[in-house]
């Protein structure tokens, strides 16, 4: 079973998070609707995007609104569902963490953001997620009936490294990016960036992002995308709320990495 149909929601959020956590669900319900088999969310999709309301949004794990109710829309819809990112408590410290869930409802995978967005860049952005978030340790490749699937969040895209070990150590045919770029740094990189992710590891790339929003602290880029292991952007979203629907084959990954085996390279 290679294909896949996917769902990105592009959605922006209230500053009240039960509002929010309401709108996901409709959203949720409306791209299930579509006859997706994976859904994802954007980063931080239920708090402002913004270090100072990290903690305050934040949710401890076993006492968590938002994960209950993620859980039960995978369980209710079949789907998978990467659950974008939430702010998580973990005793003093605060993480952006994605869960993953099967088509059961069971969690399946929990990935940390693992490179903070700490920029200063001169005259236009300063950001320093440190000051309040602490980086998560590990890579993260779940197992789902398709196949293995990375999952990094935001800035740890720009990694190419941890792809790449993602990909040969561990197995990822596809990566799912719950992202954040903003109207600085997105219309010069984010599809450079998510293209060359593709390339280099020959997979798929699997981006969702907030809207923009202009109630928001954050000016959120958007444009949620896909792409395919030959860097061809399937689908792209632009600034505004929308559900970004893709069927992709996985055949197409090891079509691509036998005609230019750049990962193996010793085989020919
Ligand atoms: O890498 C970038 O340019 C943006 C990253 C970002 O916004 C984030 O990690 O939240």
């Amino acid at each position: 079973m290679s294909k896949i149909k996917l769902a990105l929601v592009q959605m922006k959020g209230f500053s009240d998070k039960d509002k929010t956590i309401e709108k996901m669900k409709k959203k949720v319900a409306e791209a299930a609707a579509s006859g997706a088999d994976i859904i994802v969310l954007p980063e931080m999709w239920n708090c402002p995007y913004g270090t100072k309301f990290f903690r305050d949004y934040g949710e401890y794990e076993n006492d968590s609104k938002s994960i209950k109710e993620l859980s039960a829309l995978a369980k209710e819809f079949g789907v998978y569902l990467f659950g974008g990112t939430i702010s998580e408590l973990d005793e003093d410290k605060v993480y952006n963490t994605c869960y993953v869930f099967d088509r059961q409802g069971e969690i399946i995978g929990k990935h940390r953001k693992h490179h903070l967005f700490d920029v200063d860049i001169k005259g236009k952005m300063r950001f320093k997620e440190s000051d309040v978030l602490s980086p998560g340790e590990d890579l993260t490749v779940v197992n789902t009936e398709f196949g293995k699937i990375g999952v990094a969040v935001c800035y740890d895209v720009r990694f190419a490294g941890d792809f790449n070990k993602m990909t040969k150590e561990m197995g990822a045919l596809a990566f799912i990016v719950p992202a954040a770029f903003n109207t600085t740094t997105g219309p010069r990189f984010w599809q450079i960036i998510m293209q060359g992710r593709a390339v280099d590891n020959q997979s798929f790339i699997i981006a969702c992002a907030p809207a923009l929003d202009d109630n928001a602290p954050y000016d959120a880029y958007g444009h949620s995308c896909v792409v395919s292991p030959w860097g061809e952007i399937i689908k792209m979203a632009e600034y505004e709320e929308t559900i970004v629907t893709a069927e992709i084959d996985l055949s197409e990954v090891m079509e691509a990495r036998t005609q230019i085996p750049i990962l193996n390279p010793t085989s020919l």
